[in-house]
């Protein structure tokens, strides 16, 4: 079953092309990475899937839905800079996702703040940059949703945080759904991906399968990607 199909996709911002034709299918169970360096157009790709901005060009069905009211429900979305509010304690947090969010599951919202050692009478303003970042994860990955959105999770966090996050995805990960993850850290994700597309000046430069790219290629995806961005 296909989760998400884009096609033809452009957004211009005033006369600034910023993604021009994308084409993209991923299909249930699925972990993809989207990867390119900044300026790509990752974010602006990913906030037209949320529903935050329109394309300019093309169509996005998220299980057969139009973007709109409905495929909100349907996506979850970690968006890369913070949306917490300091005032919150975690418990306040926990407290506006059940309210907002109809399949946030409680019991793996606990589990995984138990894994990641934070408690629910922390004080959001308390929290170190690494911690918000697995508090916010936290909350997306709780979300039964079909489509999970993780815009470059591990920024700001340290080697061992990285690892307990990648952790914490694949745990928390369902094969019922599918996952797009952006990222500049391509070792970090490369065992867990199983699709990649690489997103060079809003074009999809080159995409597949990430097992097949590796044999075909003789190369890690990490050596792929400095193939493809020359650097
Ligand atoms: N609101 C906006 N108005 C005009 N241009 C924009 C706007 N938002 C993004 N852009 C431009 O679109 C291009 C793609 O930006 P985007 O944030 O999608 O890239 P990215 O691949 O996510 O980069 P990064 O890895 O740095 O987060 C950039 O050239 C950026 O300047």
């Amino acid at each position: 079953m296909k989760i998400l199909e884009v096609e033809s996709v452009g957004k211009k911002y005033f006369k600034k092309q910023v993604l021009l034709g994308i084409n993209l299918v991923i299909e249930q169970g699925k972990i993809v990475g989207l990867l390119g360096p900044n300026g790509s157009g990752k974010t602006t790709f990913l906030k037209i899937l949320v529903g935050l901005i329109r394309p300019t060009a093309g169509s996005i069905k998220i299980c057969e839905n139009e973007i709109g009211y409905k495929t909100k429900e349907l996506v979850a979305y970690l968006p890369d800079s913070e949306f917490l509010y300091s005032w919150m304690k975690i418990k306040d947090a926990k407290d506006v996702y059940i309210r907002f969010y109809k399949d946030f599951n409680s019991k793996r919202f606990d589990d995984l703040l138990e894994f990641m050692k934070l408690t629910s009478d922390m004080k959001v303003t308390s929290l170190s940059k690494g911690m918000k970042e697995k508090l916010a994860l936290a909350l997306t990955l709780a979300r039964d949703a079909k489509l999970i959105i993780l815009d470059e999770p591990l920024n700001g966090v340290d080697p061992v945080a990285r690892e307990q996050i990648l952790v914490s995805i694949l745990k928390a990960f369902n094969f019922e759904s599918s996952m797009i993850i952006t990222s500049h850290l391509i070792n970090e994700m490369e065992s867990m991906l199983d699709e990649v597309y690489f997103l060079k000046e809003g074009k999809v430069e080159l995409h597949g399968n990430a097992e097949e790219l590796r044999n075909e290629k003789k190369m890690t995806l990490d050596e792929i990607y400095r193939e493809v961005f020359a650097c």
